[in-house]
């Protein structure tokens, strides 16, 4: 390719706006990709300029391409986990707020210089290292770019900011040029696309549909600061989703500060967020810097916020708009950077409507929404949480490890878990409790409330199989109703036909007929 017209270094805007003109001629997502990595390699003099960018899920951090004095070669041989958790320096480029300059003898010991290793064998020592974040129009992070050595030093230092917005420029282009070929692509048969690759399960077990989408949205707010709104029935892994959001993310070094708004009164409330001065009302004997102020850094994570008064979501939303609090009774306003993620059960555009959740507030929060479905939605999950719950008690409670027979699995995901994952767990860590060192678990271990709370919520489930299926709600309940009994005299035939008031004959009957055996409810 052409050189571009100017001296090594430094930075200058002549260079810039050559570079730029270039790349508004370009004519595909990859003539970009060599034109933005030959381009700043030329214009800061460096030895080596490369592009990094995220991966579809935004989980890892894939090398696009690499140029040097002596050409421009495309390289995807290195990828990382972009989640913070290894400490690389790629990753605090991408995440951090300022862009990195230092030599590779600094940077040793503090950052993980992998992809050094990987494709940059034999570079002197005190190499200097310029590692950028690449942002989107929005200031969302899509990726980094990595100058090495040669004498871009100083000048690369003083003009990151123009280096920031050239990227900016590239990254616009880039995605331009990759929409106008998904353009065309659509217009012809395609295999389909590869499962994206996930690093890790961000402590979420299950492998369904669902929790696989889940993670992709989990890895793609790691790396913009938008406020997050998690939506789901009670026990369905709200806070689990929280937390997964700050340890993986940039923030993980500061406080993630936790409020239910549901469970306290609202000045408790009020003085608990927002923090008080001596003296602000009878009581106030000190300062209490409260939750927003000490998460500084950090996340503050509000569960159930659409219980939070009408008054103090107007407070709330004057933080998240000057990004400062005014305590109780203080003069003084301080400034926060505390990223918010909040968490409901309830419907809150339907609140919204009916004036008991403000509109601004609720866009404010919704910047991000991520909807978790009941597990009754995600049935295929529930013999991996199973096991996974149970190995997890059986570990603290140094139990044998657990063997769930398929009967046991099989009786699990027939029931409707109105309390979700938390009534599951709360239901494996009962058996285990009881039963944990049988040599492999039966339905008959399971505790009797299941029994009878199936025959409780068959109404809501009956209600689900629709008009006019009498014989399946009818079926449906009168398996629910065998193996209620058949625990409740642990497998006994004889007595359970008793109660029923059936024949032996018309108990083995049904029991075949629904496919139960007896013997699984023996303990
Ligand atoms: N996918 C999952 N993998 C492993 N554990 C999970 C998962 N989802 C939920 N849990 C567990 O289920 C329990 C309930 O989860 P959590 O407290 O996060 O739910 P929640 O939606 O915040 O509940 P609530 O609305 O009642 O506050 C926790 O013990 C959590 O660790």
């Amino acid at each position: 390719m052409m050189p571009v017209p100017v001296e090594h270094s430094p930075v200058n805007s002549k260079a810039e706006l050559a570079l730029l003109h270039r790349l508004c001629k370009s004519s595909s997502a990859s003539a970009v990709l060599a034109l933005w990595a030959s381009g700043l390699q030329q214009l800061t003099g460096c030895d080596r300029a490369d592009i990094y960018l995220l991966d579809q899920s935004h989980s890892l951090l894939v090398r696009q391409i690499s140029a040097s004095p002596e050409g421009t070669r495309q390289d995807n041989s290195y990828s990382e986990p972009a989640d913070y958790r290894h400490d690389s320096l790629l990753s605090a480029a991408l995440l951090g707020q300022t862009p990195l300059h230092l030599n590779t003898a600094q940077a040793d010991g503090h950052f993980r210089l992998d992809f050094l290793q990987a494709g940059h064998t034999g570079l002197p020592p005190h190499t200097m290292i310029t590692a950028l974040p690449v942002r989107d129009a929005a200031n969302h992070n899509q990726g980094v770019l990595v100058l090495l050595g040669g004498r871009h030093d100083d000048s690369s230092q003083q003009h990151t900011a123009s280096l920031t917005g050239l990227c900016t420029s590239f990254w616009l282009q880039y995605c331009r040029h990759q929409q106008l070929a998904d353009c065309v692509r659509q217009r012809t048969p395609t295999p389909a696309p590869r499962p994206v690759p996930l690093n890790h399960s961000y402590g979420l077990t299950g492998n369904s549909e669902a929790i696989r989408q889940l993670r992709r949205l989990i890895s793609k707010t790691l790396h913009n600061q938008s406020s997050v709104l998690i939506t789901g029935e009670t026990g369905t892994g709200k806070e689990l989703v929280a937390q997964a959001i700050h340890h993986h993310g940039p923030r993980r070094s500061f406080p993630f500060q936790v409020q239910n708004c549901a469970s306290i009164p609202e000045s408790l409330l009020e003085s608990e967020l927002f923090g008080y001065c001596r003296g602000a009302f009878t009581g106030a004997d000190r300062e209490h810097m409260g939750l927003i102020r000490s998460a500084q850094g950090g996340t503050l994570f509000l569960d159930e916020i659409g219980d939070m008064p009408l008054s103090l979501q107007a407070k709330l939303l004057r933080v998240l708009q000057e990004q400062s609090v005014r305590p109780l009774g203080d003069t003084r306003s301080y400034a926060v950077n505390v990223r918010i993620v909040a968490a409901t059960h309830q419907n809150l555009p339907d609140m919204v409507a009916s004036g008991r959740f403000r509109q601004d507030l609720y866009y404010r929060l919704a910047q991000f929404p991520i909807a978790l479905p009941p597990l009754r939605e995600r049935k295929d999950d529930i013999a991996l949480l199973s096991q996974h719950f149970a190995d997890e008690f059986a570990h603290h409670a140094r139990l044998p490890a657990p063997v769930l027979s398929p009967a046991l699995l099989e009786r699990l995901e027939s029931h409707h878990y109105p309390g979700n994952v938390r009534e599951l767990k709360n239901m494996i860590e009962r058996t285990l409790l009881m039963h944990g060192h049988e040599a492999s678990l039966q339905p008959g271990h399971l505790p009797p409330e299941l029994f009878e709370q199936a025959c409780a919520d068959q109404q809501t489930e009956v209600e689900d199989l629709g008009a006019g299926k009498l014989d399946e709600r009818l079926n449906y309940l009168e398996c629910r109703v065998l193996e209620q009994v058949l625990h409740k005299y642990h497998g006994n035939q004889k007595l359970a036909a008793q109660e029923l008031g059936l024949s032996r004959g018309a108990m083995n009957y049904r029991l075949k007929k629904h496919q139960i055996n007896a013997r699984n409810w023996r303990i």
